[in-house]
């Protein structure tokens, strides 16, 4: 009796407690941090719904959170309280806020920790991966990788990158042959995946031949890569229990049939060594070199890298190739300029011969070739920083006593929060890219001499698409030089044209509408969703044709 009187009292003070509580989490621990109006019970899942329902509800989370930046007036940063279903998000908007946080500091010298942040991809990545790793851990595995994706060792790679190119042609010479409309998401992601397949592993995944050669590799990962495909912003569906375990049963799968591939390179490279001058230069034989007994621990841990190799190389490069074919499909100023650079450079007789800039690549000028492509360098600089097709995620552990100073000179700690240098934001910033921010306009990245910062004048904090500092992406040289060869071959010899989202609006006599910054005007604007990495929603449907 005595107890149940005691709970009975003690329920009221409770219930105190709790709201007291919950009032202090959701409107006075971060008062002074920019944010949307919070409810006591729901903090921002509300607020963040009602800007999620102005648009298509399929748009990419960051897409969301650049119009929560516009609605704030523009703060360099906001936190976002979705507790208790994740920590409190911090939101980066300005470059300089950013840079504080992926810049190495004597307290923090591989800048802020990756944390737990990466965990929901653990499945594509493994639990040794160099993305998530932090500490003296990532340090040495990024050693052990660095010398398989420095550019010298890439321009090696050359004739590898083109074979899979030419396969990349053919299918594109197919689907122009048809005329009919295409979806270039599929050809873009299984070229990517034949490059870093051989890139990393000297294996030909055959991802570009159709689904019946295709190795087995390629057809669990893109299964598996679907299984995080959010048609809606932050769409629960991948944190159901039935999507869960099928994502787990794929990434054991995929964990067999890696590590077993491992062995057989590791195996046929040992018996291989004394005799062959032909060594493999792939990333995976640099970093088993000196390895002779193959044992349980290095076989994890490399596999682990090579998945992630493969999740992290592939999605990436294959959306900002399916941008820039929109981008310059719409820009004419743009294209005019690319294709002359590219004639001025291989010759006009190479705009339909892959042979002929194939030759030219693989000769003594070809490096030299590759570094004049200063329009195309412009053009991938450009279409990177408006569709970022990655972002980056840490986490600073509560009592770090992690601080950033704001441009207004206001300090702030940041413990305890996800920080999230949101890319689509701070690229877009207009105190940095002015009026023209929203448009594409490759010119900006061009030699403007006398100016300070970088050629363009442009703070270089304020372009981060492979973020900056000791965590930056290893792969970006990579990503640079595919994407040149890619554009070297194909940008004179075809012409795409948007269909669906995105499609030009014409006048009244069937003419182009041109904008106020050298673009097309577009019926509706083509946008991002989140399936791991951004990627245009209707998977870019084109009509391609030989020019
Ligand atoms: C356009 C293409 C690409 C973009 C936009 C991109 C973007 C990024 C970004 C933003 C990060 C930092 C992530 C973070 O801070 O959490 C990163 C890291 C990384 N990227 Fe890329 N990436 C691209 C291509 C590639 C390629 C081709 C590879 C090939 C292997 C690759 C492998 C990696 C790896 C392993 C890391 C982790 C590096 C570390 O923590 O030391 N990426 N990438």
């Amino acid at each position: 009796m005595l107890l149940w009187i005691a709970v009975l009292t003690s329920l009221p003070l409770l219930t105190v407690y709790l709201l007291e509580r919950t009032r202090y989490f959701r409107f006075k621990q971060y008062a002074r941090y920019p944010q949307l109006s919070p409810s006591l019970l729901w903090g921002h899942m509300k607020a963040l719904d009602a800007v999620m329902g102005q648009g298509d509800r399929r748009r990419h989370i960051d897409q969301v959170f650049l119009e929560v930046d516009e609605q704030l007036n523009h703060p360099p940063l906001f936190v976002v309280d979705l507790r208790p279903v994740l920590h409190v998000i911090c939101v980066i908007c300005s470059h300089e806020v950013a840079e504080q946080i992926s810049r190495s500091t004597k307290a923090l010298p591989y800048s802020v920790p990756k944390g737990n942040s990466m965990d929901i991809f653990m499945p594509l990545m493994g639990p040794n991966s160099l993305l998530s790793a932090d500490g003296n851990e990532w340090k040495s595995l990024r050693k052990l990788f660095n010398p398989g994706f420095a550019p010298q060792h890439l321009v090696s790679l050359l004739p590898c990158i083109l074979d899979k190119v030419q396969r990349f042609i053919d299918i594109l010479d197919q689907h122009a042959a048809s005329r009919e409309v295409v979806s270039l998401d599929k050809p873009c992601i299984n070229l990517t995946f034949d490059v870093i397949g051989a890139v990393t592993m000297d294996e030909d995944l055959r991802a570009q031949c159709g689904p019946s050669s295709q190795s087995e590799i390629v057809t669990v990962f893109r299964q598996l890569v679907e299984t995080f495909r959010a048609d809606g912003g932050t769409s629960w569906d991948q944190f159901k229990v039935r999507t869960r375990l099928h994502r787990q049963r794929l990434s054991k799968q995929l964990d067999t049939i890696l590590r077993r591939r491992v062995k057989e390179k590791h195996q046929e490279w040992q018996t291989r060594a004394s005799t062959d001058t032909k060594k493999s230069r792939s990333v995976l034989a640099l970093s088993l070199e000196g390895v002779e007994h193959l044992d349980p621990d290095t076989l994890d841990k490399v596999s682990d890298q090579i998945k992630t190799f493969l999740f992290a190389g592939h999605d990436t490069t294959s959306s900002m190739l399916q941008w820039a074919f929109y981008e310059l499909s719409r820009t004419p100023h743009a294209l005019a300029a690319v294709r002359e650079e590219l004639d001025q450079l291989f010759g006009p007789q190479s705009a339909s011969s892959t042979d002929d800039i194939r030759k030219q690549l693989l000769s003594s000028r070809g490096e030299s070739l590759l570094s004049r492509m200063s329009y195309t360098a412009a053009v991938i600089k450009e279409t990177l920083r408006l569709h970022p097709p990655a972002g980056s995620a840490r986490t600073i552990p509560v009592g770090t006593g992690f601080h950033v100073t704001l441009p207004d000179g206001q300090s702030l700690c940041l413990d305890g929060m996800i920080l999230h240098n949101c890319e689509t934001i701070i690229q877009r910033d207009e105190r940095v890219y002015g009026p023209t921010k929203d448009a594409f306009v490759p010119e900006r990245w061009l030699d403007r001499p006398g100016s300070k910062d970088d050629s363009s004048g442009i703070p270089v904090s304020a372009w981060r698409p492979f973020e900056r500092g000791p965590r930056n992406c290893i792969g970006q040289e990579l990503a640079n030089l595919e994407a040149r060869v890619v554009f070297a071959c194909t940008l004179r010899r075809y012409t795409f044209t948007k269909v669906g989202l995105g499609a030009i609006r014409r006048d009244s006599e069937g003419q182009p509408v041109l904008g106020p910054f050298g673009q097309y005007e577009v019926e509706s604007e083509l946008f991002n969703i989140m399936e791991v990495t951004g990627k245009p929603v209707d998977r870019t449907q084109m009509r391609i044709e030989r020019t």
